[in-house]
């Protein structure tokens, strides 16, 4: 074998290393069917809000500073209690066996491998406790609030039992949003795959292209209750004395009644702009949340990171953690545990790299004055 062909196919490593998350989204569409790949990417209604999550990240300059002992950098944080060995984790999406056979037991591997925080989600396709099995690093569970309180309450317990450290409560999707790739393609999920944690009497039938309709959609609609407010959080608080984390919030009202009401944590998210399309992009969101919690309790960001320059930005904007939705399930598709694996080390490394060319060589050296938004440009 010549040098060049040596360079080309080297081999150690049959499945080339991707050189940025982008070229796992790449691999992952060359696999997904169509109507998958319309699920995992697509959003609500005009899918503005996808589009914004990105764009505010391309509005970020960064303000290095120089002549700063950068030869070792710790991307390592503490998030409830528990050591990270990056602040990049994996936010909770439904079904990974859409995506790859091994579904979340390949994630909880892949995770565990990066050292990184995976929330699972209440839609997982395996049950909580074969996840658990898997993991090597913080699991936490996520959990949209079921009319079936009983099934609530049956979650947080097992949870607790097989060692998850948080509960998450999604708190943007009384009901589930327009999405308009899968209503046209009537999108549902394929036959034997489950949703694992729910009782199968709760979820609908199949649906078809050309009814228009999602079953995702309807099936949200029959199982979480839109009447619940903050004064019911109390009732989840006496089931388990997990911490609780709320996603989806975008404002500083409801950012200050979290704290309020006893949140131990909050990410600030748009659920991927897959809820309410034209709502903030997190990023822009972030800061008005950051300052209202004051420092009371952790915040973290997900939406548009597509890369450790991104959770650079978000991290010295004060989100404590990033979490990826898309990317994590474009690495799996691409190839099983390695490529979630692959897709949390590159985006870690990336983060370093940021970080030693910024002169912030830790994650306590991070503050605003380390970026500036476009709009402030001066
Ligand atoms: C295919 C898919 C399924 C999702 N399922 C859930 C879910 O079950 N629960 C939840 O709270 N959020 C869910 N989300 C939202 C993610 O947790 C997260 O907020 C979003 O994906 C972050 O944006 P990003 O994909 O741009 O990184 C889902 C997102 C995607 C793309
Ligand atoms: C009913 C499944 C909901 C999953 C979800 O939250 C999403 O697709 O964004």
């Amino acid at each position: 074998m010549t040098a060049r062909e040596a360079q080309a196919a080297p081999a150690t490593s049959p499945v080339p290393r991707p050189a940025v998350l982008g070229d796992y989204e790449t691999a992952a569409r060359g696999r997904l069917d169509g109507r998958v790949w319309d699920f995992v990417q697509g959003g609500a209604e005009s899918e503005r809000t996808v589009g914004d999550n990105r764009r505010a990240f391309s509005r970020v300059t960064l303000r290095p500073r120089v002549l700063v002992d950068v030869s070792h950098c710790d991307t390592g944080t503490e998030l409830l209690g528990a050591r990270l060995r990056t602040p990049l984790g994996i936010a909770p999406t439904a079904y990974h066996q859409l995506v790859h056979p091994e579904g979340e037991v390949a994630t909880a591997r892949g995770a565990g491998a990066a050292g990184a925080l995976f929330v699972v989600s209440i839609y997982a396709s395996h049950t909580l406790e074969d996840i658990a099995a898997a993991a090597a690093a913080p699991l936490w569970l996520q959990l949209y609030w079921l009319r079936r309180r009983d099934l609530l309450a049956e979650l947080v317990g097992r949870a607790a039992a097989v060692g998850y450290r948080a509960i998450v409560l999604t708190v943007d999707a009384p009901r589930l949003g327009r999405r308009h790739r899968d209503a046209r393609n009537g999108f549902a999920i394929g036959p034997g795959i489950r949703a694992a944690n729910l009782d199968p009497a709760v979820m609908t039938a199949a649906h078809l292209p050309g009814t228009g309709r999602s079953a995702l959609a309807d099936h949200a609609a029959e199982a979480v209750d839109p009447s619940v407010t903050w004064s019911d959080l109390a009732w989840l608080r006496e089931r388990s004395d997990l911490p609780l984390v709320l996603k989806g919030i975008l404002t500083a009202q409801d950012a200050a009644l979290a704290v309020r009401h006893g949140a131990d944590a909050i990410v600030v998210s748009n659920h991927g702009g897959r809820q309410l399309d034209r709502t903030p992009a997190t990023l822009d969101a972030l800061a008005e949340v950051v300052d209202a919690v004051g420092g009371a309790v952790p915040v973290l960001l997900d939406g548009g990171v597509r890369g450790g320059t991104d959770a650079f930005a978000a991290l010295a904007l004060g989100a404590r953690a990033v979490l990826l939705g898309r990317p994590a399930l474009w690495g799996l598709a691409a190839d099983g545990a390695a490529g979630v694996a692959g897709v949390l080390d590159l985006a870690t490394e990336e983060l370093a790299h940021t970080m030693a060319l910024a002169g912030r060589p830790d994650l306590g050296s991070l503050d605003r004055s380390a970026v500036l938004l476009r709009a402030e440009r001066r």
